[in-house]
Order: structure tokens, then sequence, then C-alpha cells
């Protein structure tokens, strides 16, 4: 029976007040209306009340630019403990990356020796006179590697939660569990089978990769730019002694060199405390990757700030997923969009200008910036004239570009200089900070 056909004497049987009159009905009804009314606007209140306290950041920029670098510095900076809980996940990572840098070395090398024994070396290739000798010895030495390098895969494999395909780990919520199920209790870790097998593997192949790593055809081929190792490669390599001892457990440095892609975007909440008050930052770190950065829209949406970053010492490079482009012309073409993006013209927008420790490297080298950016022209080769070259091609982008008329923040950084980017987190953190509140009424 539908509740239209009963007679009133069952509704006030079932005991509703009997006797009282239809206006205490709408009286009631009004009374649970009210109530309802105020619960709405309490939580909205409550929700805005938070929403003036979270502080919405969007790190961007090209891949290996160094966002999730930067985000590792804040947690470092406002919380370093959870840095430290981490700190045993981190092996199984830098384990790959020496396991990934092998490969490039022992892909290279096959490619050369290949080319040797093809009768058609390429006349400008280092090793195309290679003596048989040498040829046998590096041939010697990846056979014996060969058994640690199919152990990439499957570490891989273990790092993504069974996904395998592309060698490689990615950054993404939860990724540490997986190698270090107990995460929370700070019990020691017990060793999962896959990581007991790769340090033994290295542990036992440490001579060989120290022989390989500082061959006179392998230190030559890197000089001479015939190899592509990734930024940090050289660091883990000649640090392979301490990381393959039984003990290992990554030191702060290895966990901000170490390489691990972003996949997709992740949101990350940090508790900070400024003048007196508690404000929750949400950092989303993207992936910079040319096919992933239609991602990186539904996050445009009130973001208080934009950290952009933009690897300098990439003058002379190419990006990984496109051979074709320059990494700094990328990175002015996506500063130009970002600039002009509508959705975030009410972002404050801050530049890092970052790896200036790799630029020094280069410039020092004697790797002439002319040569690659020949609008730079008989300028002076060294950093000061070269930085400030870069930084006026970025300032010209955002007064040309920039939708929202907002001044512009530049620094100068190095991921790696953990004293040097804690002033630009503060400096950057307080000017954020400035705008949020000012904006959202908390002054
Ligand atoms: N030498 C040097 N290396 C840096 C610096 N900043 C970052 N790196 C290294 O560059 C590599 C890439 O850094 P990531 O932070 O993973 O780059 P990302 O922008 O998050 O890259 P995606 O996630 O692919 O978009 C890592 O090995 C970092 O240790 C820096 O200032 N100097
Ligand atoms: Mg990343």
């Amino acid at each position: 029976m539908s509740a239209t056909t009963l007679p009133l004497s069952t509704i006030t049987s079932v005991g509703w007040p009997s006797g009282s009159s239809l206006g205490y009905y709408d009286e009631e009804a009004q009374r649970i209306s009210d109530l309802i009314d105020e619960g709405l606007k309490q939580e909205a209140l409550r929700r805005k009340d938070a929403r003036k306290k979270e502080v919405r950041v969007l790190l961007l920029g090209q891949a290996e630019s160094g966002k999730s670098t930067l985000h590792k510095q804040f947690q470092l900076f406002y919380a370093s403990q959870t840095l430290e809980q981490e700190r045993p996940s981190w092996r199984a990572v830098v384990y790959l990356n020496i396991l990934r840098a092998i490969r490039t070395i022992v892909k290279g090398l096959e490619l050369a020796i290949s080319q040797t024994l093809d009768g058609s070396p390429d006349s400008n290739s280092f090793v195309g006179s290679l003596k048989d000798e040498i040829r046998d010895e590096l041939s010697h030495l990846e056979i014996s590697l060969q058994p640690l390098l199919d152990m990439e895969v499957p570490l891989s494999s273990e790092l993504n939660g069974g996904l395998s395909g592309r060698v490689s780990a990615y950054v993404r919520t939860g990724w540490q569990s997986l190698i270090n199920p107990r995460l929370s209790t700070r019990e020691k870790q017990p060793e999962t089978h896959e990581m007991k097998l790769v340090s033994e593997a290295l542990r036992t192949t440490r001579p060989t990769i120290e022989s390989l790593w500082c061959h006179p055809i392998v230190v030559g081929m890197i000089a001479r730019r015939k190899l592509r190792l990734e930024d940090s490669a050289p660091f883990f390599l000649d640090n392979i002694h301490r990381i393959t001892e039984t003990e290992y457990i990554p030191t702060t440095d290895d966990i901000l060199r170490v390489r691990m892609e972003t996949l997709g975007v992740v949101e990350h909440s940090l508790s900070v405390r400024q003048g007196g008050l508690d404000y929750t930052w949400r950092m989303y770190d993207v992936s910079g990757a040319r096919g992933h950065r239609h991602a990186w829209v539904p996050f445009f949406d009130d973001a208080t700030a934009i950290l952009f970053l933009a690897p300098i010492s990439g003058f002379d490079q190419q990006l990984e997923e496109d051979s074709k482009i320059n990494r700094l012309e990328d990175s002015l073409q996506l500063f130009t969009a970002i600039c002009s993006n509508k959705l975030l013209q009410n972002a404050s927008l801050i530049v890092l200008l970052n790896k200036i420790d790799l630029l020094k490297q280069k410039l020092q080298n004697g790797r002439k910036v002319r040569k690659y950016v020949p609008s730079y022209g008989n300028r002076p080769n060294t950093y000061e004239s070269v930085s400030q070259y870069f930084r006026a091609h970025f300032s010209r982008v955002h007064s040309r570009h920039d939708e929202g008329h907002r001044g512009l923040f530049v620094h100068f950084t190095s991921m790696l200089d953990i004293q040097a980017t804690h002033i630009v987190i503060r400096d950057v953190g307080e000017a954020i900070l400035r705008k949020h509140i000012s904006e959202a009424g908390l002054a």
C-alpha cells in the first residue's frame, strides 16, 4: 500500500501526535528544513574555512626537469620524518638506476662493436679502430654482466606492482609499500626475494661494473657523447662500492639523485605552519613527458601557484621522447603555453631555472653555448653571462604572453643543494602564502 492511500488514523497510530492540526506539521517541517539549512550553511562555512587554509601548488615542467626532486626537498623541509620512513624503499630504485645505466653502456658498446665487426665502421666512431683484444675484453665484461641485467625487468615489475612492459619505475601514490610492505612500522624490513637477488648480484659483479665504468673506451664514448646516460648515472656508478655494501641504506643525497619517472599526476599533502596558522599545501607533481601533458589540465582550476621548472643545463640536449626537439626550446614553448593559459591566470608564477650545477660543469668543460643556441653569438661563455641570457628569454616570454599580468619570480637552483634549495623554498613559500592570505581574506 502506498503512503498516499493511508487514512490519517493509520498515520497517527504509528506515533504521530494525535488530534493535532495540519499547522503542527507545517511548523515541524519548517523546523526540520531550518535545521537542514543551518547544517548546510555550517558545512559551507567549514569548507570555505578549510579552503582558505589550503594552498594548491602545481609543479610543472618538462620530463627530467626536477619536479619530483623539488617535491622531495619540500618533504625534507616540512616533513623530514616522512622521508625518513621512506628511506629504505629508495634502495630498490637506486639499484634500478644502476642497472639502467649499465644497460645503456652495454647497448652503446654492442652497437659500436657490431659496427666494427660489420667491416663498415663509422669513420667518426671512436671504437672504429678497436683492436681485437680490446673488443674481446669488452665482450667478456658484457657477458659477465648479462645475468645482472636480466634482473632489471623483474625488479621494475615489482616496483610497479606487477605491471611490466617498459623497464622503469614510476612515482605514484603508495609505490613504497610494494617494496617495503611494513612502511609504517619502522621495524627492520625483510628483503623481498627480488631485492635479495639483485643486491647479491650487484655485490658479486661489483669489480666487473667498476672495470666497465672506468674502461678507457667507455670513458672516451661518454666524453664524445656517444652514450646518453641519465644525469645521475655517473654519481651512482662512482659510488658503486658504497651502494653494494650489505647494510646499504640510501643517503639523502642518493634519494635526491635517484631518477623515478612520475606517472600521471600525483597529489602530495604537506602540513605547513606559517605565521601562527596551519595550512595544508596540496602539491601536484605531474609527468612532464610530451605525451602526458594533457593530463595536467583538470588540476589547473583554483591553483594558488605554479612552480615551473626549466633545466637550463639542457641547452645542448634533446628530449628523450622526441630527439628532434631541443630541451631548452621545449621548456620555452611550454612556458609560453603556461603563461598564456586562461585557466591559470590567477596563479602566482614562479620559475626555477634548474640544474645550474650541471650547467656550470658543462661550461667549465668547454661546451660552447653558441654552437647549440646560435643567437648567443659571441657573448662570453661564462656561467654569469649564459644564465642571465637564458633568464632574459624566460622573462621575455612572460612579458609577451602573460595573460594575468602577474609579477614573475625567477630563481636559479640546483635541487641537489639542500641548503640553497631550502632558502628558495622558504622565500617561495612566503611569497605564495602572502598572496593566498590577501586573496582569501585571511589577513
Ligand atoms: N645535477 C642535477 N640533477 C638534478 C637536479 N634536479 C633534478 N636532478 C636530477 O634529474 C633527474 C630527474 O629529476 P626528476 O625530479 O625525476 O624530474 P621530473 O621533472 O619529476 O621528471 P618527470 O617525472 O619525468 O616529469 C633526477 O635524477 C634528479 O636527481 C639538479 O638541479 N641538478
Ligand atoms: Mg617526476
